[in-house]
């Protein structure tokens, strides 16, 4: 599969560096509005293939996409210190007027998966924009979310991350949800596991893990400026299921028709991704409260799309 990469800042070269280690694809096409970035992040990458796959790695205009399965969409601003996703809201909806267009036009088929924050209107955005189906149009959501509550809850566990299967559900960003209540560790409920393990959850460690996963955006961003591997690997991830037509599950935001009492709000809940897309979503139990957060989540979502002109 050909995959392109509109935004080769951080994380669309991050994403670039993922997919050619990984392997699973055959070309990689980047472009920038910055020719001379996406040139030299291009030639960067490519020596990377050696070491790990035979990606083709390329770098062009709009033009060179064609073709492409699937397109990363990184453009836009980031977060400064202290900013939060939604105030990047107006400068990327402007970019995205002008980037989805043109992506479009030269590959109409292509699958869209979205990055630039904030995700999930911005995949709200580009569905509206490309007029595709919504199972075509796919935000990294809380793909990345999920990873660190994973990884915050395998380090307390002494266990593998992989082998934790827990989610956050809703917006990336301030009112996700941690889905607590349907975690599991291998085949067993969290709290049973974490006891088993002599590792307890408690409402200390609760309230750790989930100030860890929220504000983990604005702590990388305090030290080093932007955040670039995780994300990078996670859109890798969701490419890869793509590419091999997983039917993975993966905790990916995308147009939901019928969640509560709200019509339509692009979010993240766990879904089938496969080679079309995103094949069925399989929204877990909640616990009463997190489905209050959902929905509270929900409709922060829906009421910030509708407010967005495209
Ligand atoms: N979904 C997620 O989990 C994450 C999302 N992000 C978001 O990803 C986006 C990109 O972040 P970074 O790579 O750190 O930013 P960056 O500033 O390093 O890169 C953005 C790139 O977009 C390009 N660009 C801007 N306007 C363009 C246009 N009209 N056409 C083509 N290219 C254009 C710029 O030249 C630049 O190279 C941000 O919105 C950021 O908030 C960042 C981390 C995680
Ligand atoms: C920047 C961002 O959205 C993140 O790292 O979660």
């Amino acid at each position: 599969m050909k995959i392109g990469i509109v935004g080769t800042g951080m994380v669309g070269s991050a994403a670039g560096f993922a997919l050619a280690l990984e392997g699973v694809i055959e070309r990689l096409v980047l472009v920038d509005q910055n020719t001379a970035l996406a040139r030299a992040q291009a030639e960067d990458i490519a020596h990377a293939v050696p070491f790990a796959s035979s990606v083709m790695v390329d770098h062009g205009d709009y033009d060179a996409l064609s073709g492409a399965g699937a397109v990363i969409i990184a453009a836009g601003v980031s977060q400064k210190p202290g900013e939060t996703r939604m105030q990047l809201l107006d400068r990327n909806a402007a970019v995205f007027r002008e980037v989805v267009g043109e992506i479009r036009r030269v590959c109409p088929d292509a699958i869209l998966l979205v990055a630039s924050n904030p995700v999930d209107i911005m995949t709200d955005v580009t569905l509206r924009l490309s007029g595709l189906p919504r199972e075509r149009v796919i935000g990294s959501g809380t793909i990345l979310d999920t990873a660190r509550f994973r990884w915050l809850l395998a380090r307390h566990l002494g266990v593998a991350p992989r082998s934790v299967h827990a989610y956050v559900l809703g917006e990336h960003g301030d009112t996700e949800v941690l889905a607590w209540s349907s975690a599991r560790v291998g085949t067993v409920d969290l709290s049973r596991a974490a006891a088993q393990v002599g590792a307890p959850v408690t409402a200390e460690l609760r309230e750790r893990i989930d100030t860890g996963v929220r504000r983990a955006a604005y702590t990388i961003i305090e030290g080093k400026g932007a955040t670039w591997y995780g994300i990078g690997a996670g859109l890798s991830r969701i490419v890869a299921a793509i590419a091999r037509d997983e039917q993975s599950v993966l905790s990916v935001s995308g147009r939901t028709p019928n969640l509560s009492a709200i019509a339509d709000v692009t979010l993240s809940v766990p879904r089938v991704v496969g080679a079309n897309g995103i094949v069925a979503d399989l929204m877990p139990d909640l616990a009463p409260e997190e489905s209050e957060a959902l929905e509270a989540s929900a409709t922060m979502l829906a009421a910030t799309a509708a407010g967005v002109t495209v």
